[in-house]
């Protein structure tokens, strides 16, 4: 199995890392990209957000990762309401969470380990305690001869699986995936979901946005369903 990522020792707030009521939202002068929003994630949830292009899965992951506000009902992450969250308040709950976003945001001046052990450093932990575990992660997902490259010598899909990576590196509360297999193939996007599944029998809440309804009816987690604007549970 890939990994042991040490769980911060202090317990959850809540039993439900997210909480949307009523959600709303729409960029300037556009129509509401997301309207009436009720969703519970449970603590230890697995759950696949699927729709078509344009359905508004990224906006409801920026929702989560506080990028955006809501603009209408309330949002709660860890049972805190944060519907409307300064801005400095926001990177302290971030590292609550593990975010994989579409187009990587990894830091260019960083080799591979270092952009791994990021949410480690952190989290004030010490080299000598992690840097095993983050070869181990680099290893696990096939980065293991690519640990000193930095991120514009990787490929796409090498790119993916160091933000993915880093993403679950430090064992977070909750992770926000955005299309986290787009890049890579089928046999290796069936390795990244283990590691997701391997965290996630830990404790960990997932929720993933793709668009491959195959990987989300195979993984057996709940799969939920934009489609103009409103969600539902259920593929199709
Ligand atoms: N920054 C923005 N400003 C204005 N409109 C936006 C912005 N970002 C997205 N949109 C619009 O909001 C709608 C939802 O986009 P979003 O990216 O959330 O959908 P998606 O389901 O993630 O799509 P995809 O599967 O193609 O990534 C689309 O009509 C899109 O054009």
């Amino acid at each position: 199995m890939p990994l042991s990522p040490r769980r911060a020792a202090v317990p959850l707030a809540s039993s439900e890392p997210v909480r949307l009521e009523g959600v709303g939202f729409g960029y300037a002068n556009r129509p509401d990209v997301l309207r009436d929003i009720n969703l519970v994630l449970t603590r230890g949830s697995f759950h696949f957000l699927t729709g078509p292009s344009g359905a508004g899965k990224t906006s409801l992951l920026r929702l989560l990762t506080l990028a955006e506000r809501p603009t209408a009902g309330r949002l709660s992450l860890f049972g805190s309401d944060v519907t409307g969250i300064a801005d400095q308040e926001v990177p302290l709950l971030r590292r609550r969470m593990g975010m994989v976003f579409q187009d990587f945001r990894l830091l260019d001046h960083l080799d591979a380990f270092e952009n791994a052990a990021l949410p480690l450093r952190l989290a004030g932990r010490r080299r000598a305690e992690y840097a095993d575990d983050v070869r181990e992660m680099l290893n696990w997902v096939g980065l293991g001869d690519r640990i000193t490259a930095r991120p514009q010598a990787l490929s796409g899909g090498e790119q993916q699986r160091l933000a993915i990576a880093r993403a679950v590196m430090a064992g977070p509360d909750l992770i926000i995936a955005d299309e986290p297999t787009g890049s890579v193939d089928p046999a290796m996007a069936d390795r990244l979901m283990v590691l997701f599944q391997s965290l996630n029998r830990q404790g960990t809440t997932v929720l993933i946005a793709s668009h491959d309804e195959n990987i989300a009816a195979r993984s057996g987690a709940t799969v939920l369903r934009l489609s103009g604007g409103f969600l539902r549970e259920g593929l199709g």
